[in-house]
């Protein structure tokens, strides 16, 4: 099984993209749809915000209200980090479940959409790894378009992550979506093949998944061969 990062900044494009692999019959893992989950009414996750956060930030049917919550945190790195640390273990095992059921579908190749990729690490579990890219201008204008946000709040949801452009630096693969949605589409369909191209045997050894494999079967062979020698 491969695992397909697909990440980039807040409001780069990466939701559109991941609507064209839908579209191509790929399973994709949307992170913000598990992270929405996790903190919904009655859950761990939202107990422990509210015990952190105080009742204050619930709307009247005991919802979080998310808007409130993000003007604390995105104006606030330190409240923010909390949250991370709050919700990254959920979020982390909200994702490890769901690959797993796609696994056990029988899906070879899967895309986990996650704007924190890098900043959550998880980039050692992707292969190979997809950056949507755009200009900071554009990024701005399409953000505030989208959330009907003021340039300030826009900004600080910007500056809560790594900076695009290491995003950039750090990616197998760039998808730039600074043109139209068709241009979207055409950058799309050439990245294709590319991307679900099956890795060879030596990229599989060469890969963390393919050094994991060897790992457990090299602890197998050895216990295996532990427990032969002292029957005999
Ligand atoms: C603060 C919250 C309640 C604000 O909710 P809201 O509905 O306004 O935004 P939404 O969840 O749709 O996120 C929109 C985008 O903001 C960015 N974003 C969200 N959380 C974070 C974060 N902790 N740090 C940096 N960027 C973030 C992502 O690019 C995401 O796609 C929410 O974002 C949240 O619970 N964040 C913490 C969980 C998290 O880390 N989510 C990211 C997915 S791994
Ligand atoms: N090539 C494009 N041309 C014009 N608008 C676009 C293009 N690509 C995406 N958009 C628009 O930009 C906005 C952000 O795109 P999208 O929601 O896919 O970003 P995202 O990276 O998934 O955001 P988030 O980090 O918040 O999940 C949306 O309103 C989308 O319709």
């Amino acid at each position: 099984m491969r695992i397909i990062g697909l990440t980039g900044g807040i409001a780069t494009g990466k939701s559109t993209v991941s609507n064209l692999f839908k579209a191509n019959a790929f399973p994709v893992v949307d992170a913000d749809i598990i992270a929405r989950d996790v903190l919904k009414k009655g859950t761990g996750g939202w107990r422990k915000v509210i015990a952190t956060f105080g009742e204050d930030i619930l709307l009247e049917n005991r919802e979080v209200d998310r808007a409130k919550l993000g003007q604390i945190v995105f104006g606030d790195p330190s409240k923010r980090q909390l949250l991370n640390s709050l919700l990254g273990p959920y979020i982390s095992y909200g994702i490890f479940w769901e690959v797993f059921k796609l696994w056990l579908k029988g899906f070879k190749i899967i895309i986990l959409d996650i704007p924190l990729l890098f900043e959550a690490k998880m980039d050692r579990w992707t292969n190979p790894t997809i950056v949507v890219w755009i200009d900071p201008e554009t990024q701005l204008k399409r953000l505030m378009a989208r959330d009907r946000t003021s340039a300030q709040d826009a900004q600080n949801r910007i500056n809560a992550q790594m900076p695009l452009d290491m995003k950039r630096s750090k990616a197998d693969i760039v998808i730039d979506n600074n043109g139209s949605l068709e241009d979207l589409n055409e950058n799309f369909k050439k990245i294709l093949d590319q991307v679900t191209k099956p890795l060879t045997w030596t990229e599989f050894w060469l890969s963390r998944q393919g050094a994991i494999v060897a790992f457990i079967s090299i602890l197998a062979g050895v216990i295996g061969c532990k427990k032969l020698l002292a029957r005999l």
